[in-house]
């Protein structure tokens, strides 16, 4: 396998913590999870810490800190506490993503473009604490070069308007929109990485698009694992991917 096909995996982990918030009970533990994940081949562990801590917790993160055998990708807001916490923590990747209190998921990218010298500031501080920060953003290539200028070395294509297409044509497009996403963030010498409602019935085709490095797949997963079991749900999603970014 060459690097042009060869494909990562990272295992969001929020929705098992999803379960254990609707108790306040101390089980399922989304470390368990984690550490589960990494034996079924995950390649690195996503945690994303809301302000509203709906479901990832401090203590989740702490932990995971301390446990993981691969790599956490830490998602935050760009607010100065996260960007506080991260410096403790001092996770491998960290990816600011947008967040709005009443959203039920992730809406849209986080805009860079408008937002310059903020998103600069906080990639700075991120990047002296030692972490590689990715950029969560809309496959458009006013945000892809904002992010280059504003000096990550890495990008997270939103896949949400893929996933929730309606038709074979809209995706279609969407698809068309995300590849060619990867090949403007590739020719600004950005790592294209992607992520959001990916499924088992939609990650090959954005596994398959030359390039991209790292898909990061979370709620499919855990819902998958209610019915064969976390470890299985993972192997069969990194099977898939895998396969797929073969094949190309
Ligand atoms: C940024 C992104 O698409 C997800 O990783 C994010 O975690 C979505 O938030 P929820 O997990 O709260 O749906
Ligand atoms: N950044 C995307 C992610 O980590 C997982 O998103 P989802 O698969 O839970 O929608």
């Amino acid at each position: 396998m060459t690097e042009a096909n060869r494909i990562l995996l990272g295992v969001n982990i929020d929705h098992v913590a999803t379960l254990r918030q609707a108790r306040g009970t101390r089980y399922p533990d989304p470390v368990k999870a984690a550490l589960d994940a990494e034996e079924a081949g995950a390649d690195g562990i996503t945690v994303h810490l809301r302000e509203d801590r709906r479901h990832i917790q401090d203590r989740d993160v702490r932990v995971l800190a301390d446990v993981l055998q691969t790599r956490m990708n830490f998602e935050m807001g760009v607010t100065d506490f996260m960007l506080g916490f991260a410096e403790q923590i001092r996770p491998a990747h960290v990816c600011l993503v947008p967040e709005t209190r009443q959203e039920l998921t992730t809406e849209g990218g986080l805009d860079v473009a408008g937002q310059e010298a903020r998103i600069a500031a906080a990639v700075e501080r991120l990047t002296l604490a030692g972490c590689e920060v990715s950029l969560f953003i809309d496959a458009e290539e006013r945000q892809i070069e904002a992010a280059m200028r504003v000096g990550a070395p890495a990008i997270e294509l939103h896949t949400g308007r893929y996933a929730d297409a309606h038709t074979a044509e809209e995706a279609a497009q969407e698809l068309s929109r995300i590849r060619d996403g990867v090949i403007c963030g590739l020719n600004h010498g950005l790592i294209v990485n992607a992520g959001h409602g990916l499924h088992y019935h939609n990650a090959e085709a954005v596994a398959a698009i030359p390039g991209i490095n790292e898909l990061n797949i979370g709620h499919a997963i855990v819902a998958h694992a209610l019915f064969v079991g976390f470890k299985q749900a993972v192997a069969e999603m990194k099977a898939l991917i895998v396969a797929a970014a073969y094949r190309g």
